[in-house]
C-alpha cells in the first residue's frame, strides 16, 4: 500500500511523466484484436504524417461514449481510424458512427482497421448507401446524405468537407460530436455540433494543447484554439472540462 502510494506520488509529481504514464495506462485497455487495429492505424498515421490521438485521449473518448450511452457518435477527421476504434468501442452495440473526412483514401485505412478491429459484422465491405442505418437516432436529417457507405451498420463514412457534409445531418440526432478536423474550423465545428447534440450529449475537441504541448499548429489555428476555449468557457449552454490527456481534450456537456 505505502509502496503505491510512493509510486502515486512518482506518477503526479512530473507533469511529462503524469501525461506518459496516462498514456501507457489507455495503451493496456484495449483487447488483442483492438489493440492490433490501433496499432496499424497509428502506424498508417504516422506514414502519413497525421496526428492521430494517443492512447490516453482514446481512453477518455471510449469512456465518455459509454458514459453518455452512445447511440450515434458523429466524428470529424477521421483520419487512418485510430480514434473511431476507441469511439466505437465506447458505444453502445447497436451505435452507429458517422465520421467525415476530405480524404477517401484515409477512410478506407479506417475501413480496414474497423473491420480488423471487429466492428465489421456479416462481412460486409462498406459498400451501401448508407441511407437505411438510423445512425442519426432516426433522424430524417442523416438521410439526406448521398455519399457515404455503410460499414456492418456501424459505420457510416462521408467523404467530404466537415462544414459541407455536417449541415446535412439531423438536428438533435447525436450523443456526442468528436472534432478533429481542420483547427482552423473549430468555431464552425462547435456551432454545428450545438446543433447535432441532443440535451445531453457531448462535444469533444482534440488537440487543443495546441500551443502549448509543441506541436504544429499554424499561429492562425493557435488563434483560433484560444477563441474555442474562451467561447465554450462562457457559454452558457455548456458544461466544460480541459482533459489533459494527449494534445489536450476539451469537453463539454450540452445542458438539458
Ligand atoms: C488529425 S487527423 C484525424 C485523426 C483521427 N481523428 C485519429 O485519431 O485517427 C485530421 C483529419 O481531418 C481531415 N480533415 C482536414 N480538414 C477537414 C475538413 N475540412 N473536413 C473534414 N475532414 C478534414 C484530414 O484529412 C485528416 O484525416
Amino acid at each position: 500500500m505505502r509502496e503505491g502510494r510512493g509510486q502515486e506520488r512518482a506518477i503526479t509529481g512530473n507533469r511529462q511523466t503524469s501525461w506518459e504514464f496516462a498514456d501507457a495506462y489507455g495503451d493496456e485497455l484495449a483487447g488483442d484484436a483492438e489493440g492490433a487495429a490501433l496499432h496499424w492505424a497509428r502506424e498508417r498515421a504516422r506514414q502519413a504524417g497525421l496526428r492521430s490521438v494517443s492512447p490516453g485521449t482514446g481512453a477518455a473518448l471510449r469512456m465518455l461514449t459509454a458514459t453518455v450511452e452512445a447511440k450515434a457518435v458523429a466524428e470529424i477527421g477521421t483520419g487512418t481510424g485510430v480514434s473511431g476504434i476507441h469511439l466505437l468501442a465506447g458505444m453502445r452495440p447497436d451505435g452507429v458512427l458517422t465520421t467525415v473526412d476530405t480524404e477517401p483514401e484515409r477512410q478506407q485505412f479506417a475501413r480496414e482497421a474497423f473491420r480488423a478491429a471487429g466492428f465489421l459484422h456479416n462481412g460486409g465491405n462498406g459498400g451501401g448507401t448508407g441511407g437505411g442505418t438510423g445512425a442519426a437516432g432516426g433522424g430524417s436529417g442523416a438521410g439526406n446524405v448521398s455519399s457515404m457507405g455503410n460499414i456492418g451498420n456501424r459505420v457510416r463514412f462521408i467523404p467530404g468537407r466537415a462544414l459541407d457534409v455536417l449541415p446535412r445531418l439531423a438536428d438533435g440526432g447525436y450523443d456526442l460530436v468528436f472534432c478533429d478536423g481542420d483547427r482552423a474550423e473549430c468555431l464552425a465545428y462547435l456551432d454545428e455540433a450545438l446543433r447535432l447534440l441532443r440535451p445531453g450529449g457531448l462535444v469533444c475537441f482534440a488537440g487543443v494543447f495546441a500551443e502549448t504541448a509543441g506541436a504544429t499548429a499554424q499561429p492562425s489555428e493557435v488563434l483560433r484554439l484560444r477563441e474555442l476555449l474562451r467561447t465554450v468557457r462562457e457559454s452558457t449552454v455548456l458544461l466544460p472540462s480541459l482533459l489533459p490527456v494527449g494534445d489536450g481534450l476539451l469537453c463539454a456537456v450540452k445542458r438539458g
